[in-house]
């Protein structure tokens, strides 16, 4: 179980071991030969969104360049049929949604049987968007072998404790490897809450991207992401936005696949510098040259907040995050004054007041909110889960110095304050 923050390159890390295996063992491992038409995968990647799925499928394909390894991805809202045609010219790596996995299953076209290689990508999302039933009967109910005779692997710039209990159904005497204090964001992204009424929202964000044009930050090289919490204020965002001459395109879970497809490549390549979007878009997705993130209605959950930032900042670049907050966001001032102190920025006086204002009430936080700090650690060290017994320890953890996993300042500085012990 692996936690590190946005933007520092989860996907290589659990790719590599993948292909490299594969690759050790491709030898070993022949196919069942009776089932033409059924695929046997090596390994099998989940995320939760298809956006996800996508750039993983393209990561791994660059990883996997002239290795051999075949890597194919499958998810919902696209043909099958094409998705099929692929699987049937061979698959090694299986990078996929988990409903249109099941589908697949379902339709005996894949089987699990050869996996040696699981990994759960955002797992905690997953989990979080209800597809805890799906990820069960894939994981433990088809014929995928049991923990121990595959490797688990689960990733994430954020573990909430729940998330933990369950996923270790899945895990056998598992490492729990953080770097940098689970839940953190990067320090590389400049963090500002402005205070805005509701009804003030459209011409603050008016005002930020008139400043931005006129410092030269509207462009190719400078997109600005504004997250909402509807998929109706999505829409009526971008249309507000683009007849008052700021292109920009919107991405929600009710726009067909083509569109959610066409409005990331428009924000990409910089034709609609600005990009609308529900928490559709907050998790994993790596778009170049993203500048400003604009939390324009916050989440209600710092998880949530930490995954959005984070489309900015990413590999040692640095970025901005503003956050419109109102007294509708009360619940999160306490979490959010402690998370921006935590990455060393400032804290506007009137923020920290709402926080001791809202700290004697219930912390909105998953996982127990002041309990661990960023729910920021291995639950197998809280002696209030189970028996707390010594056992839960017994698969080693790597608790300190990262010399074993050689955490190394591969971007330039930036990276290596923040290498510190996960019990911190
Ligand atoms: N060693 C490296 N050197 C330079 N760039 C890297 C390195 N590893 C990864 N990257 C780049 O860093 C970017 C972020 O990587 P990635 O998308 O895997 O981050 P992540 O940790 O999964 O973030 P998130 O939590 O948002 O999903 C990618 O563009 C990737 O190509």
């Amino acid at each position: 179980m692996a936690c590190a923050q946005t933007g520092s390159g989860k996907t290589a890390a659990f790719c590599f071991p993948i292909i490299s295996g594969i690759m050790k063992n491709s030898q070993s491992d022949p196919r069942p030969t009776r089932m033409p038409r059924m695929s046997f995968p090596s390994a099998l990647i989940l995320s939760p969104t298809r956006e996800l799925s996508v750039q993983i499928h393209e990561e791994a394909k660059k990883f996997a360049y002239q290795t051999g390894v075949r890597v194919v991805v499958a998810y919902g809202g696209a043909p099958i049929n094409l998705q099929l045609r692929e699987l049937e010219r061979g698959v090694d790596i299986l990078v996929a949604t988990p409903g249109r996995l099941v589908d697949l299953l379902e339709r005996a076209r894949v089987s699990l049987q050869m996996i040696r290689y699981l990994a759960l990508d955002e797992a905690d999302r997953m989990l979080d968007m209800g597809f805890e039933p799906q990820i069960r009967k894939i994981v433990e109910q088809m014929d995928m072998p049991p923990p121990g005779l595959r490797q688990t692997l689960l990733f994430s710039a954020t573990f909430p404790k729940e998330i933990q209990r369950l996923a270790s159904d899945f895990l056998s005497n598992y490492v729990f490897l953080a770097v940098g204090r689970v839940g953190s964001s990067t320090d590389l992204i400049v963090q500002r809450v402005e205070y805005v009424l509701e009804t003030d929202k459209r011409s603050h964000l008016m005002d930020l991207l008139h400043a931005q044009r006129e410092n030269g930050l509207h462009s190719r090289q400078a997109l600005t992401l504004v997250f909402v919490e509807t998929k109706k204020g999505a829409d009526s965002l971008e249309h507000w936005l683009y007849s008052n001459g700021f292109p920009a395109t919107a991405i929600h879970g009710d726009r067909t696949q083509q569109e959610r497809e066409y409005a990331l490549r428009s924000f990409k390549s910089g034709k609609t510098p600005i990009l609308v979007a529900t928490d559709v878009a907050a998790r994993g997705l790596d778009i170049p040259h993203v500048a400003h993130v604009v939390n324009f209605d916050l989440p209600n959950d710092i998880d949530d907040y930490v995954h959005r930032i984070g489309r900015t900042g990413r590999a040692g670049k640095t970025g901005l995050a503003t956050a419109f907050f109102n007294d509708n966001n009360a619940s999160l001032a306490k979490s959010l004054a402690d998370l921006m102190q935590e990455a060393n920025q400032e804290v506007p006086a009137w923020l920290s007041r709402f926080a001791t204002r809202s700290s004697s009430m219930k912390n909105n936080r998953r996982g127990g909110g002041s309990g661990g700090r960023f729910g920021g650690r291995d639950f197998r060290r809280d002696n209030s889960f189970g028996k707390g017994s010594v056992d839960f320890y017994g698969g080693g953890y790597i608790n300190s110095g990262y010399g074993v996993v050689g955490v190394s300042d591969g971007y330039g500085g930036g990276y290596s304050s923040s290498v510190n012990s996960a019990w911190d």
